[in-house]
Order: structure tokens, then C-alpha cells, then sequence
């Protein structure tokens, strides 16, 4: 069953197609991955979905109801989750703070009756972070900020996830692990939409990929569909800056993609 429906959506500023007429879906239950060369469109395709951007044309259904025009806060309370590319977290307060103050938002009111940190050393341990509880966000790495902004998230129970570039800064044990607790989320029902460079990453956990170029959807299938695509490693190719192009598209052929 679909969750998200993205439904020829167009954003233009100005003269710049940002999302071309993107048609996509986020199957409930998978971690899905949203790929493509700088400057797709992806990022832009997250703030539509979450309402921080207002399409020009096209719609947006969560769970079956149009939620095109429905503001960023409600969105959020209906159950869409999301991360950000740059790091968000209050850097003058500790890793633990930090997922507290999530708590505190999401709960409200309830949450006055919130028995201890449970919670936060729950999540804190779920992400592999328990250990810099204690520390200032703006002094632990980059890899353990992102595991940080991931345990944020979780903090107010998205059904659907939405991660931009999560696995930026992560060692190779680290991205392991992180892949492994996405597959696991998506089993538990939080839903996952991910923005990521990681194609290894990518090619092993996610159950569906999209690939966008120049704003268009010119793939979509399973990470053994893809990888083979020509049109995917066409777009990669295609790509001039610092050979990242031609080094995804080599990842791309080079990958082995596990059996889920
Ligand atoms: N606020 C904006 N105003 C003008 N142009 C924008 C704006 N936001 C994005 N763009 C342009 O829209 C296009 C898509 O940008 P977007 O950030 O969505 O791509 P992306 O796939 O997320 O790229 P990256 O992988 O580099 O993060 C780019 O050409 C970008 O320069």
C-alpha cells in the first residue's frame, strides 16, 4: 500500500525548473531511496513533501489525503518526520538535551508525566549514540551529529522518515550499522525516503529507488533494476563536477546488492 503519493508535481523559481512534473510513491513498510545527480531536484522534492516548499503545480497524498496545502506543523503531527542535509541540532546543548527537547515538542502537555530519560537513553541507544549523552552537540563529529538529528526524528514517531544525505560523515562500520537500524525501522513501520550519495548504502537497503535528473523521474524499479539502468548511469555520467558523476556510475556497476 502507497503511503506517499507525489503527483506531477512542478516547482519553478523563476526561470529554474527545480521539479519537473515528478511522479513518484513510497510503498508503507520500505525504506525507499530518492537518487540522482546535484541540483535533481531531490532536496527541493523533500520540502515539498514536507511543506516547506509550495509546489507550483502537482499534489502530495500521505495515507490516502491530499496534504498539498496542509502547513508544515500538521504535516509533522500527522506523522511525516524528516532530517536535514545541514546539521539542526542546538549545538550549546548536550546529545541527551537535544533528544529531550524533541520529546518535550512532540508530547506537549503529555509530556510532564514522562516518567525519568528512559525514553531519551532508549533512543540515544537506538541510533549507537549513548555514549556522547553527555557531550555538546556542537562537539561531537559530524557522523554522530547526523545520528543525533536521526535520533530527533524518531523522537516524534514519524510513520514516514524523510533522511537527506544521513550518511554524510559516517565511518564504514557506522554506515553498516545505520543501514541496517533503516531496514529494522522500515520493519517496525516508520516508513523511510532517503536522499543519498551513498550508492552502496543505497544498492543494500533500500527495498525501491527513484532517480531524478533535471527535476524528472527517469527511473524507478529495485537497487538490481537500476544499477543496470543505462539512463541512470547516463544522468551519473553526465555529470561534469570533480568526476562525482563518473565515480557513482562506476559504484553503481561496482555494487553488489545484498539479498533483503
Ligand atoms: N530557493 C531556490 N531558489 C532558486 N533555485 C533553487 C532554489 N532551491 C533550489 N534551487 C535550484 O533547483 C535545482 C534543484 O536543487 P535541489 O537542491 O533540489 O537539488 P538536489 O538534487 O537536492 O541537489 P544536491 O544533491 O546538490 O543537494 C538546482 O538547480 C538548484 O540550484
Amino acid at each position: 500500500m502507497s503511503l506517499l503519493q507525489v503527483e506531477d508535481v512542478v516547482v519553478q523559481f523563476g526561470g529554474v525548473t527545480a521539479v519537473n512534473h515528478a511522479t513518484f510513491e513510497v510503498v508503507a513498510g520500505s525504506v525507499t531511496g530518492l537518487i540522482g545527480p546535484n541540483g535533481a531536484g531531490k532536496t527541493t522534492c523533500f520540502n515539498v513533501i514536507t511543506g516547506l516548499q509550495r509546489p507550483t503545480s502537482g499534489h502530495v497524498r500521505f495515507d490516502g489525503r491530499d496534504i498539498t496545502r496542509t502547513a508544515v506543523h500538521r504535516r509533522a503531527r500527522r506523522g511525516i518526520g524528516r532530517t536535514f542535509q545541514r546539521l539542526e541540532a542546538f549545538g550549546s546543548l548536550t546529545v541527551a538535551d537535544n533528544v529531550r527537547v524533541a520529546l518535550d515538542i512532540h508530547e506537549g502537555f503529555r509530556g510532564i508525566f514522562r516518567p525519568g530519560d528512559h525514553d531519551v537513553d532508549e533512543l540515544l541507544e537506538r541510533v549507537g549514540i549513548a555514549e556522547y549523552a553527555a557531550e555538546r552537540a556542537d562537539s561531537i563529529p559530524t557522523g554522530t551529529a547526523r545520528l543525533l538529528e536521526l535520533a530527533r526524528a524518531l523522537a516524534c514517531q514519524p510513520r514516514l522518515l524523510l533522511l537527506d544525505e544521513p550518511s554524510s560523515g559516517l565511518d564504514e562500520a557506522e554506515t553498516e550499522a545505520f543501514g541496517a537500524l533503516l531496514v529494522e525501522l522500515a520493519g517496525e513501520g516508520c516508513t523511510v525516503l532517503m536522499v543519498e550519495h551513498d550508492m552502496d548504502l543505497v544498492m543494500s537497503v533500500c527495498d525501491e529507488i527513484h532517480v531524478l535528473d533535471f527535476g524528472s523521474v527517469i527511473a524507478a524499479g529495485t537497487p538490481a533494476e537500476i544499477r543496470v539502468d543505462p539512463k541512470v548511469q547516463r544522468a551519473y555520467l553526465g555529470y561534469s563536477d570533480e568526476g562525482q558523476g563518473a565515480h557513482v556510475a562506476e559504484s553503481l556497476d561496482e555494487t553488489k546488492v545484498l539479498a533483503r
